[in-house]
């Protein structure tokens, strides 16, 4: 492929640090807010805010059935906190009725760390990276269950004590915060915000391979 353009889904988040990110990575980023602008990107940001508000802005501006069907036919997706959970085929502790856009074979708790404790920070290990990555937590959801094709690329077994005991098996004491499945990549937290553009670049290296 020729140098790839890669959207960021613009009706929430963080979209000017998302484009930030990708521009110190060396790639063309565009802001999408319509489906014909969804038609020009080889691949897409889906960043961090409320999952269920995106879920309905994105019906909203007629975006939804035609981001649903492009991740079906295989575009590369980098969904960060709320939109790991766009990008969840199964979810925990949504609300009643709530959608997602589907595709990565996983189960995402949201909120899962706990209300009270809105965001923590930690230091994470990556195989792909040579130093830890320090990650932004905001009321962030955790990967509760992975597919068998579902690479699992980071946990965390630090931050807020209100959420380990919570869900999954009692015996286990990291989350995991970070997958990816073929072309979708989904982290728990906010890679926008730490001026550490490196899983913007595995995302632009993902979608250049594609
Ligand atoms: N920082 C975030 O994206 C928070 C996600 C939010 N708790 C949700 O359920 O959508």
């Amino acid at each position: 492929m020729s140098e790839p353009v890669i959207g960021v889904f613009a009706l929430q988040g963080n979209v000017r640090e998302h484009l930030a990110m990708l521009a110190e990575v060396g790639v063309e980023g565009k802001p999408v807010r319509r489906p014909s602008e969804l038609d020009a990107v080889d691949g897409l940001v889906l960043p961090g805010g409320e999952s269920t508000t995106m879920g309905k802005l994105a019906r909203s501006f007629e975006l939804f059935e035609p981001l649903r069907k492009r991740i079906a036919d295989g575009m590369p997706v980098f969904g960060t906190c709320a939109g790991m959970i766009m990008l969840a085929e199964d979810i925990t502790g949504g609300i009643a009725g709530q959608e997602t856009l589907g595709g990565l074979d996983v189960t995402v708790r949201r909120n899962a760390f706990g209300r009270q404790v809105d965001s923590f920070e930690a230091d994470l290990d990556f195989a792909a990276f040579s130093t830890p990555y320090h990650a932004v937590f905001i009321r962030a959801p955790w990967v509760e269950r992975v597919g068998r094709d579902v690479e699992v690329l980071s946990t965390v077994s630090e931050g807020p004590d209100a959420g380990w005991d919570r869900a999954g098996p009692e015996a286990q004491h990291s989350r995991i915060v970070a997958v990816r499945h073929d072309r979708l990549l989904a982290t728990s937290f906010h890679p926008e915000m730490t001026g550490d553009a490196r899983l913007h670049g595995y995302f632009a290296d993902l979608v250049r391979d594609h």
